[in-house]
């Protein structure tokens, strides 16, 4: 499996954010984005996901269609704040199709099986990123597009989340992060975005 970006391209209004990007990675490696604020890499993450459609080029993978073999992680936790952890983990697992682990597995995964039943308003900020990272488990995707995933864990938790970064992509999986911070795995590749025009 191999993912290939052609000379992307996005605008924001009559604003281009970015121009001429173009990657490609195979299974088993993994890219960070870095680059100052304001520079483009929350945008590319969201074309990449599909959901802002490249002003040129084109982002394809082979045998198949990205948006159904990935997962995105955005900024935002994506959980409903009054159901229970359990209840939001059952719903992105409806919404991806299923055929991962279980809620309390992917709980187990991040180290929060104790939260099952906890609504997600009552978990700490940090409790709250590690139930999103969990959502990868809840249903197998070989594609990981993560914005900023470690945003508000803790040194332990980071190390966590780099052993899972490093099993996915032994295992065959395909990382592609959006991060102001290392995430601590060896040998990925790195896109760098240049300071934004004013
Ligand atoms: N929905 C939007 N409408 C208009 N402009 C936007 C929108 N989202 C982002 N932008 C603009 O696009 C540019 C790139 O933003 P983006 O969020 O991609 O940067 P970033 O590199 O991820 O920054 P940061 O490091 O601060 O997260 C910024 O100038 C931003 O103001």
């Amino acid at each position: 499996m191999q993912l290939i970006a052609e000379n992307l391209a996005a605008d924001r209004g009559d604003t281009r954010i970015f121009e001429g990007v173009s990657f490609s990675l195979r299974a088993g490696e993994g890219m960070t984005i870095t680059g100052p604020n304001g520079a483009g890499k929350s945008t590319l993450m969201r074309v990449l996901a599909g959901f802002l459609p490249p002003s040129a080029g084109s982002v394809k993978i082979s045998g198949g269609h990205l948006a159904e073999h990935s997962h995105y992680l955005g900024p935002n936790n994506g959980m409903k704040p009054n159901l229970s952890v359990k209840e939001n983990l059952r719903f992105w697992q409806d919404y991806y199709g299923g055929g991962g682990r279980t809620p309390l597995e992917a709980l187990e995964e991040v180290g929060l099986g104790h939260v099952l039943d906890v609504p997600f308003s009552d978990l700490s900020t940090g409790q709250k990123r590690r139930v999103a990272i969990a959502r990868l488990f809840v249903s197998p995707r070989y594609i990981w597009l993560l914005d900023e995933p470690t945003t508000g864990l803790d040194n332990s938790s980071e190390h966590m989340f780099t052993r899972l970064i490093v099993r996915h992509l032994r295992t065959g999986g395909l990382v592609i992060a959006a991060t102001h911070l290392s995430l601590g795995v060896d040998a990925m590749k790195n896109l760098r975005f240049a300071e934004p025009n004013k």
